[in-house]
């Protein structure tokens, strides 16, 4: 990578200077009381953000949380990351209530040198995900005026083609943060030559962001394990029946050619749990992939596929997982991901943990962080850039 690093910003000074930082701190909050579930992606992006306040800059940092739709929604709002993340840092973050608007324009022009300043979440605002370059372009002005300079440390975002990730480096010089940097550094083993066999799983529920990665991922892997909500279109694809399960039916016709392309490296669950409802206290059963009820819900990959892909996981000498078996944040719809997670932190395998979710469940189960090679702050983030991809986030830093 050609690309300048925080270092070469801190070595040029920046005590006095502004500097914006596009941080990822889309972190999991519990539904009913809004409350962080686990503050990884916040950790993650302190060793930037000390460096810059120790070095007496005056830090804005700037982040998505969620999908809301280019308008406030407060269900989304960054202000208890805030807080979290003055907690972590020893110092009070200044919380701007809009991205770019008043309270955005006078919290930052009131930091002294060495304070942070948080804004509103990003995508309150339609010009942030726009698929017009002028919309997006006129929001990156608006942002990159809060900046004498920019780092990205955002890695779970930087397959995003937005604003703040692709058209904001374009306005200020740029740099990557420490976080990008590493994530980069350990991801890139496994672009190459990666030991084989080489096991990749997915799982989660952002199924169409997914799908176009299986087809790429394929030829390079030996084997691809899918639980999760991504399974559904696949088991409808194989002509079962997936009650009111998650399923993107405009891609079950492509989940049957990729299926048929696969050469057998796809491995789908043989059972799944399903329930009443979505909801922790629903009655559920486990039953065979062929007899999903009509009104039920498949929430978790049954244990006889666990045992499957634990098998499967067990000669790997190359892991990626990415994406929960289940609804893991429901106790009775953990097992699968547990499962899972203790089959690859057992292996031998080189073990790769990628994504906001799945990393979350590692530590909210309990499981010993120290039994994975690397547990990433991406998902489809390091999906996409081991598909060999040049992601946009990283290709704006270039320039
Ligand atoms: N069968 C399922 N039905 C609905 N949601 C599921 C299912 N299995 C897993 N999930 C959900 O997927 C979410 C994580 O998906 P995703 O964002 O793709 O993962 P990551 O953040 O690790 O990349 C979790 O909140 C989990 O509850
Ligand atoms: O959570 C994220 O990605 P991930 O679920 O793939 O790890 C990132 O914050 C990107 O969010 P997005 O997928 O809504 O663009």
């Amino acid at each position: 990578m050609s690309i300048r690093t925080l270092d070469d910003l801190l070595a040029e000074g920046v005590s006095g200077r502004r500097v914006l930082v596009r941080a990822d701190l889309n972190v999991p909050l519990d539904k009913q009381t809004g409350e962080i579930t686990d503050d990884g992606r916040i950790r993650a992006v302190l060793p930037t953000l000390g460096a810059l306040v120790e070095a007496g800059a005056k830090v804005v940092v700037c982040s998505h949380l969620g999908r809301p739709k280019g308008t406030p929604d407060p269900q989304f709002s960054l202000r208890p990351v805030a807080g979290r993340l003055g907690e972590l840092l020893g110092a009070r973050v200044h919380f701007a209530a809009d991205t770019v608007g008043e309270s955005a324009r006078s919290t930052v022009d009131a930091l002294a040198d060495g304070e942070v300043a948080l804004l509103e979440n990003l995508r309150f605002n339609a010009g942030e995900t726009s698929k017009d370059d002028a919309e997006r372009g006129a929001f990156a002005d608006q942002l990159a005026a809060f900046g004498d300079a920019f780092v990205d440390d955002a890695f779970g975002a930087v397959h995003r083609k937005h604003a703040s990730v692709y058209d904001v480096p374009a306005r200020l010089p740029h740099v990557a943060g420490r976080l990008v940097l590493r994530e980069v550094e350990v991801l890139s083993k496994l672009t190459g030559d990666p030991a084989r066999p080489y096991v990749v799983v997915l799982g989660g529920s952002k199924v169409s962001d997914k799908l176009a990665v299986i087809e790429a991922l394929l030829p390079k892997v030996d084997r691809l394990l899918i639980g999760g909500g991504m399974c559904f279109t696949f088991l409808k694809a194989q002509g079962y029946e997936v009650g009111s399960s998650l399923l993107e039916e405009e891609m079950v016709e492509t989940c049957r050619n990729l299926q048929e392309r696969s050469e057998d490296k796809i491995m789908l669950p043989v059972d799944v749990v399903v329930a009443d409802a979505f909801a922790p206290d629903a009655p559920h059963d486990t039953v065979r992939v062929d007899g999903i009820p009509s009104k039920r819900v498949g929430l978790d990959i049954g244990p006889e596929t666990v045992a499957g892909f634990a098998a499967a996981l067990k000669g790997a000498r190359t892991i990626f997982w990415n994406g929960p078996m289940g609804v893991f944040e429901m106790a009775p719809f953990a097992h699968g991901t547990r499962g899972v997670a203790e089959a690859i932190a057992k292996s031998d395998a080189f073990t790769v943990v990628g994504g906001g979710d799945s990393a979350a469940a590692v530590r909210v189960l309990g499981l010993d962080e120290s039994s994975f090679g690397h547990i990433s702050t991406g998902g489809g983030a390091s999906l996409e850039y081991l598909e060999g991809k040049t992601l946009p986030g990283i290709a704006a830093l270039e320039k």
